[in-house]
């Protein structure tokens, strides 16, 4: 049943309709923070002998301070501060400058002599304080005299201190802010509250009297560790809604606000944050090595990680390391390949562990910490890895934000700087717009998939069949590798590659002149010129080391492209500003109560003050979509950050809400609308809707999958296309799977074998190219 809302909310004046997922990717943000100075664990720069840093802008801003450029201030901050630059060069990789680790400004918890790494024990966390003092406050009763006949005046004093430290560094840190927006304390009215808690607290539980101060400061000095300032959460929220009830209910639209605040992200991982870090960022050019250094260093770590952006990627490293005698483990979103006595896993970086301690890990593809999309997964990963060492590897444009995000989160870094190791030359003239140019060794670029079955007719017209392999982003991974397979192969005969923007990362394909078809590309809304990052990571796939070609071209189709194409090279590199972040599900669930909790104040408010303040339908309770679209309405970030975009799972919500609620929970549809779909594919939605009926009604979930008939053959373009969707399909299946397990999802392994005699099919469709023919559209282009 459709409701009202009733309290006051910033969103009242429009209805929540899909157009507005449109706003969730907002630069920025500003948290609109308490003011005063905060405080962060272990920033290595600036004073280290205090973990408070009112003048670090950079900790400032991310808490919601003062916007800056992040771009801007980390220039000066990569030559002055933690950061060591080591060039290699692009012949031999010599190290030529190196600033040791030993140099840079130590942290507080060494320069003090205190032990770098410790390790985090999640059990502590879970006790509430006020348990703790009220179990010590019985002893210690109990048991006067013994404290007495322990404590001298000075260690009552040196206690009191250190207890006073303790509870500034609480009262002003993301901690209690965080906490005090959850319940829904206005900022304005926090400095004032978290004073008076202070001093309630140095009251009720004054050092000299009771064991309680002892024990709380004593542990806390012996152990400088964040998650101790935690155990005081719930001694807060007690106070506060004991003491300051009247400020709770004050504003509506402030606590919906607060339940939506995405407040010091880098505090959400405790396990990270336990351990000191050393981050590597490896950055340079397309081909300049960086990846290759990265993963010499997984391999010889004892543990380790490899987060890639791809499947594909996730299972080219997951093959080396297990060819080099390195037991490695595949994980991505559909599968799991688990090899016995890994200690290495291979994942996409959605699905990497922040629990789970390692001693190396490798982040691929860094600069898509500002992706809009997936930024939020490179953020979650390097934030919130437990690794030792990470190794970062991209090009330099995540430099700066890398760098604020050390700076907050106290792990070191070291700048290793990277040239192309094989020269990398536009071509003198274009193809002249005719196929006949094309040369062994060409990879042609296109950026849709019609284009690229049009460019394979054309070029296999004037080769002869079976010339031309091709490579685009909804093939499944085993048809991708099997692809490139045959055109490394020099005896294949598959002497042309065409390929879709997929080309991109990471394959290692023996490529001597990338082809750009066109340098135009639709961005999901319109057709733009393709961005000059993107240009230059296609074309850097040629003359790659280590392949037949050592020396790369690039050019157009069109001549006049090459122009065009020529700038984008030689573009300079634009720096992120923001990385991306996305609400966790708890985050989520959070916010779904608070909506609940005010529906229920709601009934009891006078009609006419209802009808006033409301336009916006929420549901009672409120769906998935409601939660979504009112979470992504009040949303604020740290500056610094952007907020991913969620509008696909919006959409996905929304149609979700026709299939009746059943046993679904929040979570359950967290999950159904984050699964890998073609939105723009009715079988994959009708798919989604059948398992959504499924589960809501209790039922095992089956996979309902229509196969082609035994000795089916695909003879066109689109019969391929329809394998395609149908392993797609598969794909949602398992990895809907992976998330809710093989009780609710009992046909994985089927559906694995399945995959794997689509994915055959599709391979043989491939390669039979004189079978496989284009329906007949005009070709836009050549
Ligand atoms: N020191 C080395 N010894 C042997 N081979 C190397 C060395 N460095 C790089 N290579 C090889 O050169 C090729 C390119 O290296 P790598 O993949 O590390 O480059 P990259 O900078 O990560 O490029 P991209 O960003 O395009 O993936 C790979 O085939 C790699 O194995």
């Amino acid at each position: 049943m459709a409701r009202r809302l009733g309290w006051c909310l910033p969103w009242r004046r429009g209805t929540l309709d899909l157009s507005d997922a449109s706003k969730v990717w907002r630069w920025g943000g500003g948290g609109g923070s308490p003011p005063g100075s905060f405080s962060v664990r272990g920033v290595s720069s600036g004073d280290a002998g205090s973990n408070t840093s009112p003048n670090n802008d950079a900790t400032h801003e991310l808490f919601g301070g003062r916007t800056n450029s992040l771009g801007s201030s980390m220039g000066n901050d990569v030559r002055k501060k933690n950061v060591a630059v080591v060039r290699w060069s692009s012949s031999d990789n010599a190290q030529v400058g190196v600033r040791p680790m030993a140099s840079f400004a130590a942290s507080a918890a060494e320069r003090e002599g205190k032990q770098a790494t410790t390790a985090y024990d999640s059990s502590a966390a879970e006790k509430t304080l006020a348990g703790v003092f009220d179990e010590l406050q019985a002893a210690s009763m109990t048991d006067s005299g013994h404290a007495d006949s322990r404590g001298s005046r000075d260690k009552d004093e040196r206690h009191e201190r250190a207890v006073r430290k303790l509870l500034n560094k609480f009262c002003s840190g993301p901690d209690a802010i965080r906490e005090g927006r959850r319940l829904g304390l206005a900022d304005k009215d926090f400095v004032r509250v978290a004073a008076s808690f202070g001093r309630w607290f140095a009251q009720r539980y004054p050092a000299s009297k009771t064991l309680a101060s002892f024990s709380f400061s004593t542990s806390v000095v012996a152990n400088p560790n964040t998650t101790h300032l935690q155990l005081l959460v719930p001694l807060f929220t007690q106070y506060v809604k004991v003491h300051h009830a009247d400020l709770l209910s004050s504003s509506d639209t402030e606590g919906t606000a607060a339940g939506a605040a995405l407040v010091a992200p880098h505090e959400w991982y405790p396990v990270a944050r336990a351990i000191r870090r050393r981050i590597i960022y490896h950055a340079g050019p397309t081909n300049s090595g960086k990846t290759y250094r990265a993963l010499e260093a997984l391999k010889a770590a004892p543990s380790g990680v490899f987060c890639g952006p791809l499947r594909l990627l996730a299972m080219e490293v997951w093959d080396k390391l297990n060819l080099a005698g390195c037991p490695c483990t595949l994980l991505t979103g559909q599968e799991v390949k688990r090899i016995p006595s890994a200690r290495h896993v291979a994942c996409t970086v959605e699905m990497v562990n922040t629990d789970k301690v390692v001693d190396v890990a490798v982040i691929d593809e860094v600069q898509l910490l500002g992706d809009e999309g997936r930024g939020w997964a490179w953020t979650r990963a390097l934030l919130g890895l437990p690794a030792r060492e990470i190794h970062l590897c991209g090009d330099p444009s995540a430099l700066g934000v890398v760098q604020r995000l050390c700076e907050i989160t106290g792990d070191d870094l070291q700048v290793m700087q990277y040239e192309r190791q094989t020269p990398l030359a536009v071509a003198k003239k274009s193809l002249e717009c005719d196929w006949s140019n094309v040369q062994p060794g060409d990879c042609v670029v296109a950026f849709s998939r019609r284009m690229i079955f049009e460019i394979k007719n054309k070029v296999e017209e004037k080769l002869g069949p079976n010339t031309c392999a091709v490579i685009y982003g909804s093939l499944p991974p085993e048809v991708r590798r099997e692809q490139s397979r045959l055109f490394n192969d020099p005896n294949s005969g598959y002497d042309v590659l065409v390929a879709s923007d997929a080309v991109g990362m990471g394959l290692n394909l023996g490529i001597r002149r990338v082809v750009f078809h066109s340098l135009r590309k639709f961005d999901g809304e319109k057709m733009i010129t393709a961005p000059a990052p993107h240009v230059r990571q296609i074309a850097g796939r040629a003359g790659r080391r280590g392949t037949t070609y050592e020396k790369g071209e690039v050019l157009t189709f069109d001549p006049s492209d090459m122009e065009g194409l020529a700038a984008a090279l030689v573009a300079p590199v634009e720096k992120l500003t923001h990385v991306g972040l996305q609400p966790r599900i708890e985050q989520l669930e959070e916010f779904e109560s608070i909506l609940k909790v005010r529906a229920l104040r709601e009934d009891s408010e006078a009609e006419e003050e209802v009808k006033a303040n409301v336009t916006t339908k929420i549901s009672d309770p409120p769906t998935y979509a409601d939660v979504l679209s009112a979470f992504f309405e009040a949303v604020s970030a740290d500056s610094g950050y952007a907020i991913c975009s969620m509008r696909a799972e919006l959409m996905l919500a929304r149609m979700l809400e026709r299939v009746p609620r059943g046993s679904l929970q929040l979570r359950d549809y967290f999950y159904l609308c984050s699964s890998p779909l073609n939105m723009r594919e009715p079988c994959h939605l009708g798919a989604l809707l059948s398992y959504a009926s499924q589960m809501a009604r209790g039922e095992p979930v089956m996979p309902g999958l229509s196969m082609p008939p035994q000795g089916w053959a695909p003879r066109t373009e689109s019969d391929l296309m329809k394998l395609e969707l149908l392993h797609k399909q598969i794909g949602i299946y398992m990895w809907l799977s992976g998330r809710f397990g093989d009780d609710k999802f009992p046909r994985r392994e089927e559906c694995d074998e399945t995959a794997s005699r689509v994915a055959e099919l599709m391979n043989d469709a491939i390669k039979s190219s004189g079978r496989l023919r284009a329906h007949h559209r005009p070709a836009s282009r050549g």
